[in-house]
């Protein structure tokens, strides 16, 4: 995403216009996330421009995520580094919600960035892979881990004569050590919180995890840049997070042989990416001095040949009988993390019950079943694209008796729904998963909003299925020579049924769900089904 003006409509009243603080004069609406919009806005003092990120009015009433949304400007506003986002200040908006105020950042992030360039040269991912580890560096020795690294999270500007200068912000979902425990119920043990394809085995299973995981996530960002995909990619979260846990990452010089990475770059690349935090590089310090000493002459870093436990896919599958995860023993570095807090993106990975709550097995049950490095197809597509639906691991494990997994990361409602409990939960109180149904004039693929994730397809009498929730989750309908369509879905019956239209292409653009609440031009009559037929938009 570019940082230019976008999606005026989206949630919560406009307040262009209004001067914040007595202070800050709202210029325009920039774009909206998952928890509130961006405002272009102008000090009317010194008259510099500015970001304010304003919490969406429909949040407001829960402390928990007016919580959560500070604790995003506290985290940051706590690292003094020039590449990590400035924050400078926050207040109440006169409505009664919360913003806070950044430095105003003109450029693109690094998926706009790979998608228009598919991939990046190892020069170039050198020179802004070492800002994005000095960033984190400053982050950790503030005692700070971030854990949603990810390349929509790395900005890049233009200072001085650098038109590759990097800024790191979205820091919403940062542990921050000894701060977060405030017995406001924002700690949680065994949760699990992050974006899918940047995800470590050990966030990926709601284990412990400390900056380690962030040196993962950074592993992974580079793989991205250098290869124009993520080493891990899959039909749906769970899918995904079994193959961090248990597959190898196909070697980037393999993976793009002409892409010219010098094999000192590839070994980083594959140290970051050890299922053993252990043997990964310990620091960002660590990992900056090794790509700073490619081309030097300087030997590659050792990589491991990891001995990865996978589970036998000739069985029934059996949750008894998973091979545990592989090991992090390692003492944790500095600013550990031992419980993960709720999180602004809760992670949600359903299993029939639920796969969290079933642990580690349920990932074997799918990861396992992919042997290899972990492809389920070996067409290349734009980075951040995801693959089609191998078929595979799912028949695989409809075979050995297991039901597919889907999973679903938050956007509207983040924060607002109860993370899945990784660990202890009992079975009883897992969510259920809700099939969607979904009629289109076109066949189109249904994504996650957030991270693109491919849940599968419309007018797949199979459905798709979505965990269970009260609250609306965000998807978009993709299909060629059509207007992307965003939609939101209220997967709380056992059966759902919705029918949308896509527009064709040129007919102005994307699409946003959300606008068709009132007069929804995009959605068909009713079909039918075996369930029934609502307009999601109703349903919040
Ligand atoms: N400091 C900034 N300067 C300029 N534009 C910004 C800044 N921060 C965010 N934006 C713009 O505002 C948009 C929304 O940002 P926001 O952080 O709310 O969303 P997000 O990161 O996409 O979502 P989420 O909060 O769910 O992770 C971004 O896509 C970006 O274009």
């Amino acid at each position: 995403m570019t940082n230019q003006p976008k999606d005026p409509s989206a949630t919560g009243p406009d307040l262009t216009g209004t001067v914040l603080s007595g202070r800050y004069r709202i210029i325009q609406k920039l774009g909206a996330g998952g928890m509130g919009s961006v405002y272009l806005a102008e000090h009317t003092t010194i008259r510099k421009k500015l970001a304010v990120k304003v919490l969406s009015s429909k949040y407001t009433a829960r402390p928990d995520l007016v919580e959560r949304f500070l604790r995003e400007a506290r985290a940051t506003s706590m690292i003094s580094q020039q590449n990590v986002i400035e924050i400078s200040d926050f207040g109440d908006t006169p409505d009664g919600s919360v913003f806070f105020v950044m430095e105003h950042l003109v450029g693109e992030d690094l998926r706009t960035l790979l998608k228009r360039d598919k991939r990046v040269p190892w020069p170039r991912v050198r020179h802004l892979i070492v800002q994005v580890c000095r960033a984190l560096e400053a982050a950790h020795a503030a005692g700070i881990v971030h854990r949603d690294m990810k390349p929509d999270n790395c900005f890049r500007i233009t200072r001085g004569d650098d038109p590759d200068f990097v800024k790191v912000l979205d820091f919403g979902i940062a542990k921050v050590q000894n701060v977060e425990d405030d017995g406001k119920g924002l700690t949680k043990t065994g949760m699990i919180f992050g974006t899918a394809n940047y995800m470590s085995p050990e966030q990926a299973q709601g284990n412990s995890n400390d900056l380690r995981v962030d040196v993962y996530a950074v592993g992974i960002i580079m793989y991205e840049l250098l290869c124009g995909r993520v080493p891990f990619r899959s039909k749906n979260m769970a899918q995904t997070l079994a193959k961090h846990i248990f597959n190898a990452p196909k070697p980037p010089r393999e993976r793009a042989p002409d892409a010219e990475i010098p094999a000192e770059a590839e070994a980083i690349v594959l140290k970051a990416l050890q299922k053993d935090p252990a043997l990964r590089f310990q620091t960002m310090t660590e990992m900056i001095a090794a790509i700073e000493a490619v081309g030097t002459g300087a030997a590659a870093v050792a990589v491991v040949d990891e001995d990865i436990a996978r589970p036998d896919t000739s069985a029934s599958m059996s949750f008894a009988g998973a091979r545990p995860p592989p090991p992090t023993t390692a003492p944790p570095p500095s600013a550990a993390v031992d419980e993960p807090p709720a999180s602004l993106v809760p992670l949600w990975i359903g299993l029939g019950g639920l796969v969290v709550a079933a642990g580690l097995g349920a990932f074997v049950a799918f990861g396992g079943l992919d042997e290899g490095e972990g492809e389920d197809d070996e067409q290349e597509l734009a980075a951040a694209e995801p693959s089609e639906p191998p078929g595979q691991s799912a028949e695989a494990a409809e075979a050995a008796g297991v039901e597919e997994a889907a999973g679903v990361e938050e956007v509207e409602g983040v924060g607002a729904e109860p993370a899945v409990e990784a660990g202890p939960a009992p079975e009883d109180e897992a969510p259920e998963i809700s099939k969607i149904l979904f009629d289109t004039n076109v066949s189109a693929q249904v994504l996650g909003a957030v991270d693109r994730a491919v849940y599968g397809h419309t007018n797949d009498e199979a459905g798709v299925e979505l965990p269970w929730s009260d609250r609306p989750i965000a998807l978009i309908l993709v299909a060629e020579g059509y207007a992307e369509l965003e939609i939101e879905v209220v997967p709380n019956h056992e059966t759902k049924r919705f029918a949308y239209e896509l527009a064709r292409k040129g007919g102005g653009g994307k699409k946003k769900g959300k606008k068709k609440r009132e007069g929804n031009e995009n959605q068909l009559p009713p079909q039918g089904g075996d369930s029934e037929v609502k307009n999601p938009f109703l349903n919040k």
